[in-house]
C-alpha cells in the first residue's frame, strides 16, 4: 500500500504574508515523520493544504499519489487530521463525539475497534463524560480516536502534545509507535525540539521554509562546530559579554546554560575564562557538550543564507 506524501514546490500566501515558500518534501509510506518548528513557521498551513482545507498558491501535493486539489474528496476518505486546536464537540459526551465522527465517515465504531482499541480502553471509563470536562491528556486521546475512526492511511497531527503534561506526552508518543506498526504514515507537527528524537525523520521548518530534512541522528551528526556549555554567576551578563567576544561564532541561552561556538578550530578555554573573568564574572564553568536538535535548528536558522 502506498501511503506516501509528495510535495513539489508548494507555496501559500495569505494576502501579502507568504506562509509557505516553495516547499519540496517526500514523506515515505509508513514513516513516523516530524515537522519541527516554532510558532508561525507554517506547520498548520502545510497541514491544512495536505488536508485539502486550503488551496495552494503554487505547487502540488500528492497523498498516496493523488492530487490534493483535483481529487480532494478521495484524499479526505483516507486521511486522518487532528487539528491543533481542540476539534471535538465539548458539549457532547466522549462516546457521542466518537459516534459523530464515525457517522461523518459513514462507518461504525464497532467496525473499526481494532484500529482504536489500545487508545479507546484508556478513555472508555469516561465514555459518558462531556468532552469539555476531560483533562487535556484525555481530550487528546479522544481526538486521536476520532481522527482514526475511519482507518486512515495517513494521519496528520498538528501539535498534539502542546499544553499536555509530560506523562501524557510520553504516553501519546507510545500510542503513535503502536499506530506506526499498523502501517499508517504519521506526520506530527510540534514546536518541541526534543520530540524530534521520537521521529524517524524530521523536517526543520522556519518562516515558511524547510531548513533541513533528515533523521534526528544525522542532523545532529552534521553539526559543524565544537559546542560548549558556559555557566557563571550571572548567565545573562555572560550572554552579553560573549556577544562582544571577538571569537564568538554563536551564543544562545539554553535553560540554565549558555551554548557557545568559537569561530576558530582551536578553541582556547583558558582564554575565554580569562576574558569572562576580566568582565567581572565568577564561578565560570566551561564544558564541551554534544549538540542537540535545538542547537542544529539555531545554527541552521541563523545562517546568513537562511535569513535572506
Ligand atoms: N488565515 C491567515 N491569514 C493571514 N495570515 C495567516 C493566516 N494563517 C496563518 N497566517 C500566518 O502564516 C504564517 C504561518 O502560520 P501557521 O499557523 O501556518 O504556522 P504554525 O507553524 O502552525 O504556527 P502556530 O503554531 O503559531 O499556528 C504566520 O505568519 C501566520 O501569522
Amino acid at each position: 500500500m502506498d501511503a506516501s506524501i509528495h510535495i513539489d514546490n508548494l507555496s501559500k500566501s495569505y494576502g501579502t504574508i507568504q506562509a509557505l515558500k516553495n516547499i519540496n518534501l517526500d514523506i515515505h509510506s509508513g514513516e513516523l515523520f516530524g515537522l519541527i518548528g516554532p510558532d508561525g513557521a507554517g506547520k498548520t498551513t502545510l497541514f491544512r493544504l495536505l488536508a485539502t482545507l486550503l488551496l495552494p498558491s503554487e505547487g502540488v501535493a500528492k497523498l498516496c499519489g493523488i492530487d490534493s486539489v483535483a481529487e480532494y474528496k478521495k484524499i479526505r476518505s483516507f486521511l486522518g487530521y487532528m487539528p491543533g486546536k481542540f476539534s471535538l464537540y465539548q458539549d457532547l459526551s466522549v462516546i457521542e463525539n466518537l459516534e459523530f465522527f464515525a457517522t461523518v465517515f459513514n462507518t461504525r465504531i464497532e467496525d473499526n475497534m481494532d484500529m482504536i482499541h489500545d487508545i479507546w480502553v484508556q478513555i472508555e471509563p469516561f465514555k459518558n463524560r462531556l468532552a469539555g470536562k476531560l483533562s487535556g491528556g484525555m481530550k487528546q486521546k479522544l481526538a486521536l480516536c476520532c481522527a482514526l475512526i475511519h482507518q486512515p492511511k495517513i494521519l496528520l497531527l498538528d501539535e498534539p502534545t502542546t499544553g499536555v503534561d509530560s506523562v501524557s506526552r510520553s504516553e501519546f508518543w507510545q500510542m503513535l509507535k503502536g499506530l506506526k506498526k499498523k502501517g499508517i504514515t504519521i506526520v506530527v507537527a510540534t514546536p518541541y525540539m526534543d520530540e524530534a528524537n521520537l521521529c524517524e525523520r524530521v523536517a526543520l521548518i522556519q518562516d515558511g521554509e524547510i531548513l533541513q530534512v533528515n533523521s534526528p541522528a544525522e542532523i545532529v551528526e552534521q553539526f559543524e562546530k565544537d559546542l560548549y556549555s558556559v555557566k557563571s554567576d550571572d548567565n545573562y551578563q555572560t550572554l552579553l559579554d560573549l556577544r562582544e567576544f571577538e571569537h564568538t561564532n554563536s551564543v544562545f541561552l539554553f535553560g540554565q546554560n549558555l551554548h557557545f561556538t568559537d569561530t576558530r578550530k582551536q578553541f582556547a578555554e583558558d582564554e575565554l575564562k580569562q576574558y569572562l573573568k576580566n568582565k567581572g564574572r565568577s564561578n565560570i564553568v566551561i564544558e564541551k557538550i554534544q549538540a542537540s536538535i535545538e542547537d542544529c535548528f539555531m545554527a541552521l536558522s541563523t545562517k546568513p543564507e537562511a535569513n535572506e
